[in-house]
């Protein structure tokens, strides 16, 4: 892929997961820069990796060919607004992992025209295990379009949607989704533990059996879902008996539920940030 500047605003737990997973995949480390107010996640990403850090967005922006904005959306408008200023952006890609905060949002915060790209990654960018979601405008050109898309490539998998709105859907899909997983995990685990398992044997069980399902669902990309959920369901057994009971308590219908609970609110940030 081609290299670049890239500088972060932001170090927090997506940023670290998109630098760790670049410096990891051999992009250069001194090419990087990650801003953030308080040392403790810049000073730590710097000490392990090699990046360069720095307290200072603005300085941090203006040598930047790329800034990937990666603060909370909340605070997006701040942080825009002290850029803005101090920092020509033409020339420059700008790269918003922000959920909830738009395009039309940004010309506004930072000036137009605006070479931008809209992400939606999930942290498990963090070891090469990434979904991103990404969305362009009609000007952005194809060499940053293919950056970009090589970029969050580097650290996982990547598709583009032609609607914005569709940067919601992603994260209703992908981007809050290891949250759904984990939220899975513990509640398995708690019930191991009341059967009898120590803390350990139980977290044991339940990461080899997810990582072996996600292991599997990977390893056979073409097979349904379903097909691969029957395959380990005997007929009036034990795994049927399991599969009632989440049927019994609508889990289709919680997580459509779940998942259109994520697009509301990004919608609802939209409005607020
Ligand atoms: N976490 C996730 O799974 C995903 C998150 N996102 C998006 O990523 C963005 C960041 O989320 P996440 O990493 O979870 O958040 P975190 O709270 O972990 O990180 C936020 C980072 O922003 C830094 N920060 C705060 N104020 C400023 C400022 N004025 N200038 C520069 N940096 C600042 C913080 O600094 P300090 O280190 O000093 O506290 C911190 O490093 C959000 O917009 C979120 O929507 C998107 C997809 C998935
Ligand atoms: O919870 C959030 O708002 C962010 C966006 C997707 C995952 N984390």
């Amino acid at each position: 892929m081609q290299q670049r500047k890239i500088t972060f605003i932001g170090a927090g737990n997506m940023a670290q997961a998109i630098v760790a997973g670049l410096v990891s995949t051999g992009y250069p480390a001194g090419l990087i820069t990650v801003c953030a107010p308080s040392e403790v996640n810049r000073n730590a990403l710097a000490a392990r990796l090699g990046v360069h850090e720095s307290a200072d967005n603005l300085a941090g922006a203006r040598q930047a060919d790329v800034v990937v904005l990666a603060v909370k959306p909340q605070l997006m408008a701040e942080v825009c607004g002290q850029l803005r200023p101090a920092v020509d952006f033409s020339g420059k890609l700008v790269l918003s992992i922000a959920a909830g905060v738009n395009v039309s949002r940004f010309y506004a915060l930072l000036g137009e025209p605006l070479n931008i790209v809209r992400i939606m990654p999930n942290t498990p960018s963090l070891v090469g295990k990434g979904m991103s979601g990404l969305y362009a405008p009609d000007q952005v050109g194809g060499a940053d379009r293919n950056f970009t898309a090589d970029l969050m490539g580097a650290v996982g998998k990547v598709c583009w949607v032609d609607q914005e709105n569709g940067i919601n859907s992603v994260i209703a899909a992908a981007g809050s989704a290891p949250a759904y997983f984990f939220l899975f995990m513990e509640a398995m685990q708690r019930e191991a533990v009341r059967m009898g398992f120590d803390q350990e044997t139980a977290g044991l069980l339940v990461r080899q059996a997810a990582a072996g399902a996600a292991a599997l669902a990977e390893a056979n990309s073409e097979t349904p879902f379903a097909t691969l959920r029957q395959n380990v369901t005997s007929k009036g057994g034990t795994t049927a008996a399991a599969l009632q009971v989440f049927e019994q308590h609508r889990l289709a219908q919680t997580v459509a539920d779940a998942m259109q609970a994520a697009v509301a609110r990004a919608e609802e940030m939209e409005k607020l940030f």
